[in-house]
Formats: structure tokens, C-alpha cells, sequence
């Protein structure tokens, strides 16, 4: 376990971003490496994602939450697209279902007659006549774009964190990702002296990494595994949140760690966030990066045992 303090640190990559072999690049990677091996999780400033862009997706949110449910409850699909009713998950066995309605947005396919493929199916989309493809479509599809972008770079800083400091290693992996937006609703928590009832139960994201835009309510802890402690981690609106999954710890043989977190909406108003998961080629053979003979495991296989653990069959 590591000896220093918990930290969620705050890194600007700017400097990353100009020019990823300057020294100044260099510390951006020993800062991020640290927090990797301590809480799992950082945020990143200076990342180059318009304000605008991210306030457009948390309007398109608030809008589109903001349906009847009839109209919402008509673009429900497969898990990890389209909408996911209030309850509809339950993230920390044991405890009530989450109090948090989401939409899943993945990559857009051209092959769209059933039957699908697990994480393959289609976007589903509310009617232009419902919601305007300019007020909700548009701008999450250019979001999702912009976050792949990025979270490419945040895969080579890991990647130059690493012991052999390798920036390609993960470079077959990243190629034709499943990349998955979702648009987050928690509303008031109409009794907090409810323990258990969570906004989103403590658990470890499944994948490689998660970018999290989350908006002014704040609500998201992160626990120290030591103390057993919930750290608050303070809404930032130039920040995103940005934490190892399962498949990264696995596969570095937990050199990085995927850590545990919940979110509980304390603020008595509703409270949006937009996590976006960065999951890999699907087709991509997982075993540990450090040559040991574990057998692997593809993307697509990991992914679903982790899923089907968290929503009703
Ligand atoms: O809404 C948040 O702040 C976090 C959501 C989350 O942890 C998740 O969707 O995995
Ligand atoms: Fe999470």
C-alpha cells in the first residue's frame, strides 16, 4: 500500500498537451503516475475542452431529464445505450437501487439492423420532433468526439507513467474504442438519514479510465481504502475528474489503482454530471502488461462480467 497521504490532485496538462517531451511535460506524468498509485483518481485542468461545448451537454441533459417519462421510457435499450429509468441500476449490492436516471451514448454505427452485438447496438434518439437533433444530439456526439480525443492523451500520460515509460503501449487497444457517454440525473435525496439510499453506490468503474464533467452540486466521494474515510471531491468547473477503472488495475497489475467511490446528492437540488468511459477495443486481449502468464481476457468479455453484476437480470 502507499506510505503518502491520500491525494486527489490537481494537474494542468497544458504543457502535456504543447509538447509531450518537455520537462514540464515530464512532471505533468510523475504527478499524475503518483496519484495513480495512491487514490486512483486526479483532476486535469487545462485539457482543452471548451466551456461552452460542456455547458451545451449538461443543457442537454437538463432537457432531455427533463421529459415526460413516457417519452423517455420509449428510448430505453441495451445496456450502455439509450435510457436507464431511476432505480434501474443498483451499483453497491445490498443497498436500495441508485437515485439516478441516465442516457447512453456510444459510437455512432452504420450497421443498424438487429440482431445486435453486446455493446454494439445503436444510439437511440429522441424524435427531432421531441428534441431538436440541435439542442441534444449534436453537441453530445461533437462532446463524445472532443473526450476521445483527450482521453487518447490521458492514456499516453498513464502509458509514460508506467515502469518501462512505453507512450505506444496501449496503442492497439485505443484503436475504434468503445467510448461511452453518459448523461447522469440525481435528483434531491428526499431522505438523507437513509443510508441506504444512494445516489450511485459505492463502486469501482469497470473500464480503463473515466473523465467525469460534473456540474455545481457536488455529491461524488472518493474512499480511502486505509482510513475507510469519504473524501468529498469539490466540483471544479474547469476540471475533470479523471480515475483508473478495473481494466487499467488489472492489467497493470495494480501498479494503478481503481478506487471506490459513490455519490450522494446532499444539495437539495438536482445535480447533473456526465461521466465518460473509456473502455478499449473490444476485440482486444487483456493480460497483464508486466508479461505474467495470467491467461487474458478480451475487452468485450471483461466488460460484461462487470456489468451483469450491477443491473437485474
Ligand atoms: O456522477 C458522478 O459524479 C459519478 C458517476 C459514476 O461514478 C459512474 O457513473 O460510474
Ligand atoms: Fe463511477
Amino acid at each position: 500500500m502507499p506510505t503518502s497521504a491520500f491525494t486527489i490532485p490537481t494537474v494542468d496538462i497544458s504543457s502535456y498537451l504543447h509538447n509531450p517531451d518537455s520537462p514540464a511535460a515530464q512532471e505533468i506524468v510523475s504527478q499524475i503516475r503518483h496519484a495513480c498509485r495512491n487514490s486512483g483518481f486526479f483532476q486535469i485542468v487545462g485539457h482543452g475542452i471548451p466551456r461552452a461545448l460542456q455547458e451545451s451537454v449538461l443543457a442537454s441533459a437538463r432537457i432531455f431529464f427533463s421529459l415526460p417519462f413516457d417519452e423517455k421510457v420509449r428510448l430505453k435499450a441495451a445496456v450502455g445505450r439509450g435510457y436507464e429509468i431511476i432505480g434501474g441500476q443498483t451499483l453497491q449490492p445490498g443497498t436500495k437501487p441508485d437515485m439516478k436516471e441516465g442516457f447512453f451514448v456510444g459510437p455512432e454505427t452504420q450497421d443498424t439492423d438487429p440482431p445486435y452485438k453486446d455493446f454494439r447496438h445503436p444510439n437511440r434518439w429522441p424524435p427531432e420532433s421531441v428534441l431538436s437533433p440541435n439542442k441534444f444530439k449534436l453537441p453530445i456526439l461533437q462532446y463524445r468526439a472532443r473526450l476521445c480525443s483527450l482521453a487518447l492523451i490521458v492514456m499516453h500520460i498513464l502509458a509514460d507513467g508506467l515502469p518501462d515509460g512505453n507512450r505506444n503501449i496501449f496503442e492497439d487497444f485505443c484503436k475504434d474504442p468503445l467510448a461511452v457517454i453518459r448523461l447522469l440525473h440525481y435528483p434531491p435525496q428526499p431522505n438523507l438519514d437513509d443510508k441506504d439510499q444512494l445516489g450511485a453506490g459505492a463502486h469501482t468503474d469497470f473500464g480503463a479510465i473515466t473523465l467525469l464533467l460534473q456540474d455545481e452540486k457536488g455529491g461524488l466521494q472518493v474512499q480511502n481504502q486505509e482510513s475507510g474515510d469519504w473524501i468529498d471531491v469539490s466540483p471544479n468547473p474547469d476540471a475533470y475528474v479523471v480515475n483508473v477503472g478495473d481494466m487499467l488495475e488489472m492489467w497493470t497489475k495494480s501498479e494503478y489503482k481503481s478506487n471506490v467511490h459513490r455519490v450522494i446528492n446532499t444539495s437539495g437540488a438536482h445535480r447533473y454530471s456526465v461521466p465518460f468511459f473509456f473502455d478499449g477495443n473490444l476485440d482486444y486481449v487483456l493480460s497483464p502488461l508486466d508479461g505474467s502468464s495470467d491467461k487474458g481476457i478480451t475487452v468485450e468479455e471483461f466488460m460484461n462480467q462487470r456489468y451483469q453484476r450491477t443491473y437485474a437480470k
